[in-house]
Order: structure tokens, then sequence, then C-alpha cells
């Protein structure tokens, strides 16, 4: 009664099945997750050309250290779009990137060209209240190709609740508030 091994089924037994089931979930996922990209890209694109912001962001003054920021007043998925860094866009040609620290401009690196967004006018834009946050910001930056601009974006990292800050990490170069060092001028506390 008891087969040869050559003879004995082939090994197609449970190990297999769910192999395949947990590949084929995988890559379910994996087009989930590419779909969920192109929606929030094709927000960003809506958002760039109208150049209007999500009406669920709020600037608040937080303190005299970090100044205003920006907050959301809704929940936010993660992977959406969340706002554009909007400003005057240009390049700057091949030289070196510039290292002064203004308030409202953002220099980036972008198909071997330095570029720069200058979001110092007061124009009712709320990207321009975004602070920096190096160890756990909320959400990403990535660039928004616009008529062949780079348009800088921001996309949620995780669930972002209402009341929460919406930050991301301005990137490797010093920045001055970043230091452990507070201010301290009696009877005021600058930090
Ligand atoms: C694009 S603005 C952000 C909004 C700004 N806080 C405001 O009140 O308008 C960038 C400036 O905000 C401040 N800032 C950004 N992130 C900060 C942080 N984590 N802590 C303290 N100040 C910060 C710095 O002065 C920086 O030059």
């Amino acid at each position: 009664d008891v087969l040869e091994p050559d003879k004995q089924p082939k090994n197609l037994g449970r190990g297999g099945a769910k192999e395949d089931t947990n590949k084929a979930l995988f890559l379910l996922q994996k087009k989930e997750d590419v779909e969920l990209k192109l929606r929030a890209e094709e927000d960003a694109l809506e958002h760039i050309k109208s150049r209007r912001d999500k009406s669920f962001l709020q600037e608040k003054f937080i303190d005299s250290f970090k100044g205003k920021g920006l907050f959301t007043c809704e929940s936010i998925e993660p992977s959406s779009f969340v706002v554009e860094y909007r400003g005057n866009i240009f390049a700057r040609g091949e030289g070196k990137h510039d290292d002064t620290v203004e308030n409202y401009i953002f220099n980036f690196s972008w198909n071997r060209t330095n570029w720069c967004v200058d979001a110092s006018a007061e124009d009712g834009s709320l990207g321009r209240f975004v602070n920096d946050e190096q160890k756990n910001p909320s959400c990403e930056l990535k660039t928004v190709v616009y008529e062949g601009k780079p348009h800088l974006c921001l996309f949620a990292l995780k669930k972002i609740s209402p009341g929460e800050e919406i930050t991301f990490n301005y990137g490797n170069r010093f920045y001055p508030w970043r230091s452990e060092v507070r201010l301290f001028i009696f009877p005021l506390v600058l930090s």
C-alpha cells in the first residue's frame, strides 16, 4: 500500500498554496500603493494649477521661538497630497548651493541644476508656514513637475490627526533652531 518515494504525489500542499496567496496579496498591496500615489500626484497637480490650498489647513501661532506653523483640522490619510510649498520658482544655474538661511527661501537640486522656491510673498499661500521637523516629520517633500518647473509638494508619511502640525524634514544642512542650546532672556524665555 505504501508508494515508493518517486511515485509519491508532488508536495503541492498547504505550504505552496499559502506562498502563492501571500505573493498575490503582496502584489495587490503594491498595486494599491501605486494607485494611491498616482491619485495623490494628480491631486497635487490640480492644486498646483489652481493655486489653491486644502480648506482644512490652518496657520496658527505656536510660540516666539517657532513663530507660526501649519495645522490640519481634519484627518489626513497616509500618502495623500497635503500642501505645496508655493512661491516663485527659479533655476539658480549650475553654481554652488546658496547656504544662507532665509526664512522663506528653499534651495534644492533638481535635474542636476540648483533651484530655489522663494515663498516670502505674503500671498495667502499656506505652504510657507510649514516648519522643520528632523526626527518625526508628518510629511515628505517631493517634486511634482508642471510646465517644466519643479513644484515642491508635501505628502503625508503617516495618518495625520486633526489638530496635528504639518511638518517636514528641511534636509541635512545646519539649521540654527536644531541646536539644543536655548536662549533664556529674563523674563522672556525664547525656547
Ligand atoms: C518656511 S518658514 C516656516 C513658518 C515660520 N515659522 C513662520 O512663522 O512664518 C521657515 C522658518 O520658520 C522657522 N522654523 C522652522 N522650523 C522650525 C523649528 N523646528 N523650530 C524653530 N523654528 C523653526 C525658522 O525661522 C525658519 O527660517
